[in-house]
């Protein structure tokens, strides 16, 4: 595992102090690798799990060719262009379900039910509306209605045995459990959930249930980061407000360290003078205190935090290594929960998970799946952005009367206004060195659905 350091040597430019928001995303990347346990689940609880192994189709999907439309099965060896066809239809009608037993000869069709096996020798399928029946009763397809091989589904044309169904590292949606179903497997192996723990700092924090207090506000962070963390599917280890002193801040990263594989704070990572919290993050692991090019959500540290047994075996390397003696456990030394200290307001606490936390975490979870991709939408109105700084705004997209999307800010952007956050379904990202936005350019915009 690389060291805060090692990692920083690593990227070109890297400045603590001026960080543009494309290279924290490339640090973190780093910073976090995959969990290696994995569990076998069911599929019911598989859902935005993420897949550990390949998942190989022991059978084919669908297992035989079969017709995708009610009609009549043919040999379409008798198409000829600019020729009406007319068949006699012979013995039962093929369902679904069953094997049709019989012969089929030139001039003889089969009458058919979706899904139903195709006969042997029958290629084509002509759907029941297409055609008219003759008083004799047979069947008349008039010229240049098909071609060879229409309305036929082929034996493993989703799915083929000894094939790839669905790669390790994708993450489980409900079109994926379907998928798996249709293989007949009742259960998958996932990486185990990740663990992360959450915690606000602050004196002036007012837990739920609190009495109002001059100068406090209630705990706002607390609820939209569990959401948050909820909707990625992770295990959530809340550990409410922590006041700002040495020894609740200490037990709190202790106790996160040694059940998480992750911490996210709020709050006490700008230079305040009543902040501990720096100085513990500091203290108790390898944590560096960034100022980002962005807004909002400029100050962030981000590190790792030891657990007590890793302190302690961090120490006992120390002082091998101090007796020249090496081994591995200095290794483990640079190991540790990945901190994510956001800053307090509420939202830039929402944008910096959503910009760096959360692909950190899906990186962690072991999905290998890339982002979605950004919307571009006309901006509707004019948008003022300082060049040099990535700024996410946040905005509202709907649909313009002539069909294309457009978008517009939903108002303050102060980043303790969370009101206009929830006014919005996206966030309009202005990159770094993106100037001022005219009414009528076209912006890019993270969607909110789908993604939080
Ligand atoms: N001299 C400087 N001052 C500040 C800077 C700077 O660079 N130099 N950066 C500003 C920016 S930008 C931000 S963001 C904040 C971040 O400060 P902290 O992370 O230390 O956060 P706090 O001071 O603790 O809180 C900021 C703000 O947010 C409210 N808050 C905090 N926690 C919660 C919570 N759990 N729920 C709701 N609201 C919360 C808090 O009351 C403050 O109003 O620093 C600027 N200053
Ligand atoms: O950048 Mo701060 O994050 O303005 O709120």
């Amino acid at each position: 595992m690389k060291t805060l350091e090692q990692i920083a040597a690593e990227l070109q430019g890297y400045d603590p102090q001026a960080l543009r928001a494309a290279d924290v995303n490339a640090f973190l990347q780093r910073l976090v690798a995959p969990v290696t346990e994995t569990e076998e689940v069911g599929i019911f609880d598989a859902l935005g799990r993420v897949l550990a192994r390949d998942v190989v189709s022991p059978i084919s999907v669908p297992p035989h060719d079969n017709s995708a439309m009610d009609g009549y099965a043919f040999d379409g060896a008798q198409l000829m262009p600019g020729q009406a066809l007319v068949l006699r239809p012979v013995g039962a009608t093929a369902l679904a379900g069953k094997a049709w037993a019989g012969q089929v000869a030139n001039g003889e069709c089969v009458k058919i039910m979706t899904g139903a096996i195709m006969p042997a020798g029958l290629d084509t399928v002509v759907p029941q509306e297409l055609t008219t029946t003759g008083a004799d009763g047979r069947i008349h397809i008039a010229a240049d209605l098909l071609r060879r091989g229409d309305n036929r589904r082929l034996l493993g044309e989703d799915l083929m045995q000894g094939r790839i169904a669905l790669s390790k590292g994708e993450l489980l949606t409900p079109a994926a459990i379907g998928l798996i179903a249709s293989l007949g497997l009742r259960s998958v192996t996932v990486y185990r959930r990740l663990r992360v723990a959450y915690f606000s700092t602050g004196d002036e924090i007012l837990s739920l249930g609190e009495p109002p207090r001059e100068g406090a506000v209630y705990d706002s962070n607390r609820y939209t980061v569990c959401g948050l963390l909820t909707r990625l599917g992770v295990q959530v280890i809340d550990l409410g407000v922590v006041r700002d002193e040495p020894a609740l801040l200490a037990a709190a990263f202790r106790r996160a360290a040694a059940e998480a594989d992750a911490i996210i704070t709020s709050g006490g990572v700008s230079a305040g003078e009543a902040d501990h919290t720096r100085r513990m993050m500091r203290q108790l692991g390898d944590v560096a205190f960034w100022r980002i090019a962005m807004r909002p959500g400029r100050p962030m540290a981000v590190g790792r935090i030891r657990s007590e047994s890793q302190a302690k075996s961090a120490s006992d390397a120390y002082q091998k290594s101090a007796d020249s003696y090496q081994n591995e456990s200095t290794q483990d030394a640079a190991g540790g929960s990945v901190l994510f200290g956001l800053p307090g307001n509420p939202v830039a606490v929402m944008v910096s998970f959503l910009a760096f936390v959360r692909p950190a975490l899906l990186r962690m979870m072991g999905c290998t799946r890339a982002a979605p991709p950004l919307l571009r939408a006309t901006s509707a109105e004019a948008l003022r952005k300082k060049a040099g700084r990535t700024e996410y705004q946040r905005g509202l997209v709907s649909q313009a009367a002539d069909g294309t999307l457009q978008v517009r800010s939903t108002g303050n952007q102060g980043s303790g206004m969370l009101s206009s956050m929830v006014q919005a379904n996206g966030l309009i990202v202005l990159h770094h060195d993106q100037g001022h936005v005219a009414a009528g350019d076209m912006v890019d915009v993270m969607m909110f659905d789908g993604v939080v």
